[in-house]
């Protein structure tokens, strides 16, 4: 075998989807954790377990508005014969200091406020007269609008059992219990948990920053007008909200014209902001494909980008590799706005998740009946159709045609339908593998 052959026969090799996507995840990592504030780390991956510095809550306190009173005092008490208390003040949330409740004595209290010593349950303002005099109270009155209730005198309508009302001191959490272990993607429900125990910032893998760049000389910029053989530049909006959505921290680079060196020079300005870099257009074997031209044969200091065939549809021309002093990944997608969509979603959306750390890089695949016949899917690659799942019934209805400038079908289906490699047609009512989207 000589040199040339050997080349062309690597150049020639098909790579499975499989192998491809391995490829590209055993080159990714983690980005390096770093102290996020809050709500920055929003969707981000702990790092560290967290540690529960004080109890929650961190005092005995009311959950109703009401009267905080002594047990003793309201047993027995009917609205027929009430007990009678002295309202002795308010206790309002955040009250630093309560006055204490002596025998005979109530203070006010509303919900979240420190129970003042002495009392041992609180009675909801709806069992009392609300030191109205008159019969069940329904609310109290404001404070800036009847001062005189915060005095007086309250008929407490029923007993109280010892405790009432009153969530104690760490029933939530004790303080040095393990509040979050590292590894948990912080939802909103961690994030509160965190802002609860006072904590301000963590330690997470952040959200990893994509910059997408499209290629192509046709391509204009919506909103402008179009002129003869020019399209508008879809790919890097579409690629851009995709990388939003994976979690990424996404910056749409307009379409580059097909011009290696400018491509060279974009994408050496973007590396700077990248932990990912992403392409569409100029893979295939025109005489134009500006991105295998630019990013094939590399020096060693600039890094490598191989262009592969993959065995599936769309999606078939790829190219990887690692570029730039910090050897960031780049993928370039196929131009076709069909084939670089279902790249992402194959490809980049799983890269994306691997530098965030989080446990699940790769969406659910489902089981479900195909509604309609799918003929002529190519023998030997794996045809990822567009489809409109529906969960309830568990069925799945192709949406368009197979050819990847399908625009509107891609933007109708909310499903991917696969049909394997050694698939040529699915009959009418047969159980597919399908990918429900977003
Ligand atoms: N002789 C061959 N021709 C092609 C092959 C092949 O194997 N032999 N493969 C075809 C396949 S499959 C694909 S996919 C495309 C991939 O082409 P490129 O990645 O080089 O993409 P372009 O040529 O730049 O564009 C393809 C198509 O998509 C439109 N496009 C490109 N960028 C955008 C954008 N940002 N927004 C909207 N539309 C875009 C572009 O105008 C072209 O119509 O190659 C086939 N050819
Ligand atoms: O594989 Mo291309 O990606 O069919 O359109």
């Amino acid at each position: 075998m000589n040199g040339t052959t050997g080349q062309s026969s690597h150049r020639d090799r098909v790579w499975s989807v499989a192998e491809h996507l391995d490829d590209v995840l055993s080159k990714i990592h983690p980005l390096e954790p770093i102290e996020l504030q809050l709500l920055d780390a929003q969707g981000c991956v702990l790092v560290e377990d967290v540690t529960v510095p004080l109890a929650l809550p961190p005092f005995d306190n009311s959950s109703m508005d009401g009267y905080a009173v002594r047990v003793a005092d309201v047993a027995g008490a009917t609205p027929e014969f009430p007990a009678a208390l002295t309202v002795i003040g308010d206790v309002a949330a955040g009250s630093g200091e309560a006055p204490a409740v002596g025998p005979g004595e109530a203070a006010r209290i509303m919900t979240g406020a420190p129970v003042p010593p002495g009392a041992d349950a609180v009675v909801p303002v709806e069992w009392t007269d609300g030191g109205s005099g008159q019969g069940p109270a329904a609310a109290m009155r404001a404070h800036s609008a009847a001062p005189q209730d915060a005095a007086g005198e309250v008929r407490v309508h029923r007993p109280a059992t010892a405790g009432a009302h009153i969530r104690t001191r760490g029933s939530d959490v004790s303080a040095g219990e393990s509040a979050l272990r590292a590894g948990t993607v912080l939802g909103p429900p961690q994030i509160g948990l965190l802002a609860a125990i006072g904590r301000g910032s963590v330690r997470v893998h952040p959200r990893p920053r994509v910059v997408v760049v499209s290629t192509g000389s046709e391509l204009v910029q919506p909103g402008e007008a179009l002129g003869p053989g020019q399209i508008y530049d879809s790919n890097s909006f579409q690629l851009t909200a995709a990388a939003r959505d994976a979690g990424a921290i996404a910056y749409r680079v307009g379409a580059v014209a097909d011009d290696a060196e400018t491509l060279r020079a974009t994408l050496e300005d973007q590396l700077i902001r990248a932990d990912i870099l992403v392409t569409s257009g100029g893979v295939s074997v025109g005489a134009y494909d500006v991105v295998k031209e630019t990013l094939t044969d590399l020096s060693a200091e600039e890094g490598s980008v191989e262009f592969r065939k993959l065995a599936m549809q769309p999606g078939k021309p790829q190219g990887f590799g690692l570029i730039g002093p910090d050897r960031t990944p780049l993928l370039a997608l196929p131009g076709n706005p069909v084939s670089s969509y279902i790249s992402f979603e194959l490809f980049v959306r799983p890269a994306i998740r691997t530098l965030m750390g989080l446990p699940d890089v790769h969406r659910e695949t489902l089981r479900a009946e195909c509604t309609e016949a799918v003929t002529a899917s190519p023998a030997g690659r794996r045809q990822f159709l567009r489809g409109s799942y529906d969960p309830e019934a568990g069925t799945v209805t192709p949406v368009g045609g197979a050819s990847s400038h399908l625009i509107k079908a891609l933007a109708r289906a909310n499903a991917l339908i696969i049909v394997p490699e050694d698939t040529t047609e699915v009959a009418a009512g047969s159980t597919v593998d399908v990918v429900p989207l977003g």
